[in-house]
């Protein structure tokens, strides 16, 4: 009798596991839509805020509905004085996505409807997490240089209340723009790692808060969104183009993972890039950064030349965001507001039809044996 090994697909590569209707990824045609509208178009024309709509509702807002959900998400950006306690609690060394997934778990404590899983209730909890994320990524920035927090103003937009929230003046409209088109290509991007974990989360019939606390902690490592803070880390050390290609070559002979290249499903490069290159490319001008975009395209080339591996999303948001002001540790806690969207629109969509996720494994460990007498 022959033992027929089961095929084991490491890292779920290549397999499909559930419909989504929220977003496509199209590695062929590198394309990406959001309920089917073209990311590229959504960022050129659409607010943050209009994006969001769209993900949970699955349809853009009306001028009456986007009215309402601005007036609230302005009223709910103040954070709650326990929350604001327990990040002043908290080391200044603890990680900003550590500090991230500690206030989402206080807010979610803070909500006595944190288990109702009713479409209405998880909407309500999306869009106040919605509103929450920016104070806390904002605060946190502040209090590392030892200052205070800055007060949201409601006369401010998403994008614009969160740079002033993090650097306490208003940001060039040139800036915002930047900084919300980096929001639009964050917002969502099917069933990568961190939605995932939202989604296994959220079929146990769980609650929205610990669904998306758990996807924090899976975005923070280096392999998803914690690239963004390793592609400065390596414009740091490599410091100016003409030392690129060298630093590449030693960085490939000890196998190093070149962070910002490479994609799971893209293979000819990543649909985003190019508009956030072009955001990146926007704030290189603004604050007369030119070497930033030579390191930026010495890197590019050499590692196309020597991988063929293209860059991802991470890379170009990186230095955009270096050079919009904000430390290189609080770069995917930005990630984390933008992508709250996708999670909590996944978590909805999960629950609208669950089935509890629980795959198989096949057993390689020692046979059956009895215990040492
Ligand atoms: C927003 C996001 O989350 S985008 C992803 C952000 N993550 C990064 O930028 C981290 C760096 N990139 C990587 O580690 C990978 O490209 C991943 C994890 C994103 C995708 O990886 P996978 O689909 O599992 O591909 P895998 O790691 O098997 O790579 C295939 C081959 O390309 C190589 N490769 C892929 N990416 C890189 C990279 N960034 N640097 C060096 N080599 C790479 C691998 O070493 C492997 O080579 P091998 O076949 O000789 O062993
Ligand atoms: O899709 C992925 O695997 C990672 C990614 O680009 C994202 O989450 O934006």
């Amino acid at each position: 009798m022959t033992d027929a090994k089961p095929e084991i697909y490491k890292g779920l590569a290549g397999v499909p596991v559930d419909y989504t209707a929220i977003s496509k990824v199209n590695p062929e045609t590198n394309s990406l839509l959001y309920r089917g509208y073209p990311v590229q178009e959504l960022a050129a024309l659409c607010s943050y805020e209009e994006v969001a709509w769209l993900l949970w509702y699955g349809e853009l807002p009306t001028r009456e509905q986007l009215d309402e959900f601005t007036a609230l998400e302005r009223a709910s950006r103040a954070i709650a004085p326990n929350v604001l306690r327990a990040i002043d609690d908290l080391p200044l060394s603890t990680h900003p996505m550590d500090v991230c997934r500690t206030a989402v778990s206080i807010i979610g404590a803070n909500d006595p409807d944190a288990e109702d899983n009713a479409q209405e209730q998880n909407l309500r909890k999306s869009k106040h997490l919605f509103a929450q994320l920016p104070a806390i990524v904002a605060y946190d920035q502040r209090r590392r240089h030892g200052l205070g927090l800055v007060e949201p103003r409601d006369d401010l937009d998403y994008s614009e209340n969160f740079l002033w929230m993090t650097f306490g003046e208003e940001s060039e409209p040139v800036v915002v723009d930047a900084f919300r088109t980096s929001l639009v290509l964050y917002a969502e991007h099917s069933f990568n790692a961190s939605t995932f974990t939202a989604r296994v989360i959220a079929s146990t019939l769980s609650d929205v808060y610990s669904a998306v606390t758990g996807a924090i902690g899976a975005l923070k490592g280096p392999l998803h969104g914690g690239a963004n803070e390793a592609v400065m880390h390596t414009f740091d050390e490599i410091g100016s183009a003409d030392r690129a290609a060298a630093w590449l070559d030693e960085a490939l002979a000890r196998k190093a993972k070149i962070m910002g290249f490479g994609h799971r499903v893209y293979k000819n490069g990543d649909s985003r890039v190019p508009t956030m290159r072009t955001a990146l490319e926007s704030m290189v001008e603004h604050y007369d950064r030119p070497d930033m975009l030579e390191l930026y395209d010495a890197l590019e080339t050499a590692m196309g030349e020597r991988k063929n591996i293209k860059p991802n999303l991470d890379y170009p948001a990186g230095p955009t965001y270096h050079l919009m002001g904000f430390d290189t540790e609080t770069f995917t806690p930005i990630f984390v507001a933008a992508r709250v969207v996708g999670w909590t629109a996944h978590v909805m969509e999960q629950l609208a039809s669950n089935a509890l996720i629980r795959p198989l494994s096949v057993y390689n460990g020692v046979d059956q044996r009895e215990l040492p007498a």
